[in-house]
């Protein structure tokens, strides 16, 4: 278990995948100004699954949004695949805290979305559609409006229509927040089997540590805002991970303690 900075991450596995240097970004409000991010230096690599813990208001979503182009960078880059990015980007996959599925179109149709839109031959589009719903554990409901399904199987369609889409990079904001805590589980255990499988490259923000420990490969610790990075973090705990077992490991205590003492701002204990 290590903490490591972005340079020595980058100097020990090549170039990033997605690289955030000097990222500011303000907001107008009420006739001021609000600075949500301040000198935000980020690297994710190829594959690697990277959560980001803060305390609320940081400006973790702001980073997401920056990233995927919904809000406007105040200073600062965003490079993915050494290409720096302006505007709403491609390649990059979003899921957040609402499902925005769309109502009138049953969870295959939904799924459907972006194959068609890629233009994939439809024997190809049936193809793949059962292949997501069956990797969400949806098999028997794809023909499903969203309303007549739970809150954590609207959510597997949704995982499953980012993945249909086939992003080089997940960005994802609390997707799995609003659950109740036995669904969050259940759909966490299937993501991280599912995501140990697939190995894209994630970007995962989150207020619970428990969750960036067991889900991450690197937790990324942000400040009070304006938000920078002040920690990072390796998930020395080996793979394939199981989530109702992982917490109970030594491994996962000490660096539970570790993340939870550096948002806190207090001392690592000497001995
Ligand atoms: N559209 C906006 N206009 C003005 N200020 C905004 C806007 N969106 C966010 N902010 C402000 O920017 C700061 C960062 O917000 P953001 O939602 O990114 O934080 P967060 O870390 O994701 O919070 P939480 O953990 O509570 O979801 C906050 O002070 C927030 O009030």
């Amino acid at each position: 278990m290590t903490a490591a900075t972005p340079a020595a991450g980058r100097t020990a596995r090549g170039e990033p995948k997605l690289s955030v240097r000097g990222l500011r970004l303000e907001y107008a409000a009420d006739g001021g100004r609000t600075t949500a991010l301040h000198d935000l230096d980020l690297d994710v690599h190829e594959g690697e699954f990277v959560a980001l813990v803060g305390p609320s208001g940081c400006g973790k979503s702001t980073l997401l949004k920056a990233v995927s182009g919904l809000v406007e960078k105040t200073a600062g880059s965003v490079v993915l695949d050494g290409e720096r990015l302006e505007g709403v980007p491609e390649g990059v996959g979003l899921l957040f805290q609402n499902d925005a599925l769309l109502p009138w179109r049953t969870a295959e149709d939904n799924i459907r979305f972006p194959l068609a839109v890629a233009g994939v031959a439809q024997a190809e589009q049936r193809r793949r559609i059962a292949e997501l719903i069956s990797a969400v554990g949806l098999t028997g409901f794809g023909g499903h409006y969203p309303r007549q399904l739970s809150g954590g199987m609207r959510k597997r369609v949704a995982l499953a229509r980012v993945l249909a889409a086939d992003p080089g990079v997940f960005l994802m904001d609390e997707p799995f927040g609003p659950l109740d805590a036995l669904t969050r589980e259940r759909i966490s255990a299937d993501f991280l089997a599912l995501w140990e499988r697939v190995g894209k490259t994630v970007l995962f923000v989150t207020h619970d540590i428990d969750e960036a420990v067991t889900l991450a490969d690197r937790v990324v610790v942000m400040s009070a805002r304006p938000g920078r990075v002040i920690g990072e973090y390796d998930v020395d705990i080996p793979r394939p991970r199981a989530v109702e077992d992982v917490r109970f490991s030594d491994a996962f205590r000490r660096l539970r303690g570790r993340i939870a003492r550096a948002l806190h701002h207090r001392a690592e204990p000497t001995a």
